[in-house]
């Protein structure tokens, strides 16, 4: 049995419950319920706070955990990191008020930082030769310079519209952040199994998230240049079809380049094009 702790309810649990259930593991969860059994693979989901995920897993009371590398580098276990999880990306940023004078980080020398990074933004300082003072806050960060707590802050970013909306302006990227899995160092032969099976279902899943699965008719004689447009994963599956002089395609592409190729795809003669999800993704 694994113990997998997730948050409760926050920027991380709709995303984490997410994958979880894509891996096709089943379980029920209600708001008030903060332990879950799953019903058909051997694990317990605990609901917590953040910011003890890291300290429970190291201490072994939960085997696994979701977090965010923030929340676990600040807590001071980053080697519990076991898989990259692709969501929650955010980064960690100093920002001052839009109107004040910054050039570099020498600027902050001195000064009085607002922040729930204590120990990151420490030692980004440090390495940049800077002195300052800083005051842990544990949230609503953003509202310390206007209100006289802090010349500056520290704080997450990701759409920058909580800065914009309280006159503040981003200068510097101190830590880049995104949803990890953690595990916990002394898992018995078992559960490193079990995580091993996990994990392997985690990636078949991002895997299958980054790719599309296209299918297109295109004339016998633009094939060439359609094979070239769709390597796919070993190559294309070609297929005649009923009409003379034109073939059936079918192929994966990656999300990111999914527009690009179609228009090219179109541009060499390319028909019907279809575009569907793909659910599991075995490497
Ligand atoms: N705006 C954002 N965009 C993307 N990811 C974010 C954002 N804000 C936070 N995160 C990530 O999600 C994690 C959880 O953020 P959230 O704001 O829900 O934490 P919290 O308020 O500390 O929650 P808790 O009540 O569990 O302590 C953060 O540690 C960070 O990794
Ligand atoms: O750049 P943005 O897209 O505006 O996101 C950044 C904000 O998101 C997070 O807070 P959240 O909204 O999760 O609320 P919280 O402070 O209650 O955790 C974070 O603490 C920032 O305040
Ligand atoms: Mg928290």
């Amino acid at each position: 049995m694994l113990r997998l702790a997730i948050q409760k309810s926050g920027r991380l649990s709709e995303d984490s419950l997410a994958l979880i259930r894509e891996c096709g593991i089943s379980f029920v969860s209600s708001s008030y319920k903060l332990k879950t059994e799953a019903t058909n693979f051997p694990l317990e989901i605990l609901f917590l706070r953040d910011d003890d995920i890291p300290g429970y897993v190291q201490d072994g009371v939960a085997d696994l955990g979701i977090v965010g590398q923030n929340v676990l580098v600040e807590a001071g276990f980053p080697g519990l990191e076991v898989e990259a999880l692709g969501f929650s990306k955010c980064r960690l940023s100093l920002a001052v008020p839009r109107a004040d004078a910054y050039a570099s980080v020498e600027a902050l020398q001195g000064k009085n930082i607002a922040t729930s990074y204590p120990n990151i933004l420490g030692r980004y300082l440090a390495e940049q030769g800077v002195r300052a003072n800083l005051h842990t806050i544990s949230g609503s960060v953003e509202i310390a310079p206007s209100i006289g707590l802090a010349e500056a802050i520290c704080d997450i970013v990701s759409s920058g519209s909580t800065l914009l909306g309280n006159g503040l302006r981003e200068v510097e990227t101190v830590f880049r952040s995104e949803a990890v899995l953690i595990a916990q160092p002394h898992l018995t032969p078992g559960q490193t199994d079990l995580l091993e099976q996990l994990r392997f279902r985690m990636q078949a899943v991002r895997r299958a998230r980054r790719s599309k699965y296209i299918l297109l008719n295109a004339p016998l004689s633009a094939l060439e240049e359609v094979r070239r447009l769709l390597p796919g994963i070993k190559s294309p599956t070609v297929t005649p079809l009923a009409e003379p002089g034109w073939v059936s395609v079918q192929s994966v592409v990656q999300e990111d380049e999914f527009w690009h190729i179609t228009s090219q795809l179109k541009a060499v003669g390319a028909e019907g094009i279809l575009v569907l999800p793909i659910e599991k993704m075995i490497a």
